[in-house]
């Protein structure tokens, strides 16, 4: 049986963790937000059937891309991931996988970020579809209750605890006001602080945003490019986002890892590996299942 291993690609590509660390850290110093977008990746990749890249797929040839969901709503930089696997092209040609790139430049984005370092196992296959029919059923939304996104991760074998870890990747990035809007118009979410209501209305003036207007908020306004614990600290501020956010607060099984999480941040690191490492070797494809992708836009034609 074969299984993920630690550096898997040894004989076959010496250079492949070097060569993505490499180019992430390229990336990182051009465009800051990339090591974000390989966050978000990880998780959207990995909860829909496992991290075999099949969110990479584009929209071609009968292929509905899992990009194209609503849940994938503001995903960003896929045309950097072509950056990454393009150097591994020109070194070891058709050798390492799409899925292990998006694996490793989660890794590797973290860091960046100023997160843990996670050690990880490599040997991932890509898959040959994309599963665009069952990414509204798999990802969560935003406004999805607590217990529906506990067991959803549940399923993946990520704890509460976990769980709670996981959305502290919510301590980067953005929010579009699409997704917000409705905790300020008509009137403000009571959850919310209203200071920080008001400042959100200032980023977000109107209650029906045009989707396709760039107006968003930052996840975090004192470190928006840390991944650090302000995330809990935030949500225990009345200052979390996302409906899913605030109620971490709100919750009497998860509130107490979120104090826990908002008081120390080695503690946050800690569930935060632990918690990404088992989403990112979710019922991976090994041995001869799928394939190794050439481009990762598209399944190779053979
Ligand atoms: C219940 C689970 C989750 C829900 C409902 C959720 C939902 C969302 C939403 C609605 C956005 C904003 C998209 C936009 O308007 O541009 C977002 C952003 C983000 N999410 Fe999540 N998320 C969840 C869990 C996670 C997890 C587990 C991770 C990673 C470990 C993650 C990483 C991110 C990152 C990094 C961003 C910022 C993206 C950017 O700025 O480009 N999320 N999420
Ligand atoms: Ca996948
Ligand atoms: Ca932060």
């Amino acid at each position: 049986k074969s299984e993920l291993q630690y550096n898997y690609y040894a004989e076959s590509c010496p250079n492949a963790e070097e060569i993505i660390k490499k180019g992430v850290i390229k990336l990182y110093n051009t465009h800051g937000n990339t090591a974000v977008s390989w966050v978000r990746n990880l998780f959207h990749d990995c909860v829909v059937k496992s991290c075999d890249a099949s969110l990479l797929l584009e929209t071609v040839n009968g292929i509905e891309s899992e990009q194209a969901s609503d849940r994938s709503f503001g995903m960003r930089n896929f045309k950097y991931v072509k950056t990454i696997k393009d150097a591994l092209e020109q070194e070891c040609p058709m050798t390492v996988s799409c899925a292990d790139v998006v694996a490793l430049s989660a890794r590797d984005g973290i860091v960046m970020l100023g997160g843990p370092r996670i050690e990880m196992k490599t040997g991932r296959r890509d898959s040959k579809e994309s599963y665009f029919a069952e990414v509204d059923s798999l990802i969560p939304n935003h406004n999805d209750s607590i217990s529906s996104v506990l067991s959803r991760f549940q399923s993946l074998g990520v704890d509460v605890e976990g769980t709670v870890a996981l959305l502290g990747a919510h301590s980067v990035g953005r929010v579009h006001c699409v997704n917000l809007v409705h905790r300020l118009y008509p009137t403000v979410d009571p959850t919310l602080d209203p200071h920080y209501a008001e400042y959100l209305k200032g980023r977000c003036p109107t209650p029906d945003p045009d989707p396709k207007a760039v107006l968003y908020a930052r996840n975090d306004r004192e470190t928006p490019m840390i991944l650090d614990n302000n995330y809990y600290k935030n949500v225990l501020n009345h200052k979390g986002l996302l409906i899913i956010d605030q109620q971490l607060a709100s919750d009497p099984t998860t509130l107490p890892y979120v104090e826990k999480m908002a008081a120390d941040n080695g503690y946050f690191q800690d569930q935060f590996s632990r918690a990404v490492l088992l989403l990112s070797e979710n019922s991976p494809l090994t041995g001869d299942q799928g394939e190794i992708r050439k481009d990762c836009r598209y399944v190779n034609s053979n």
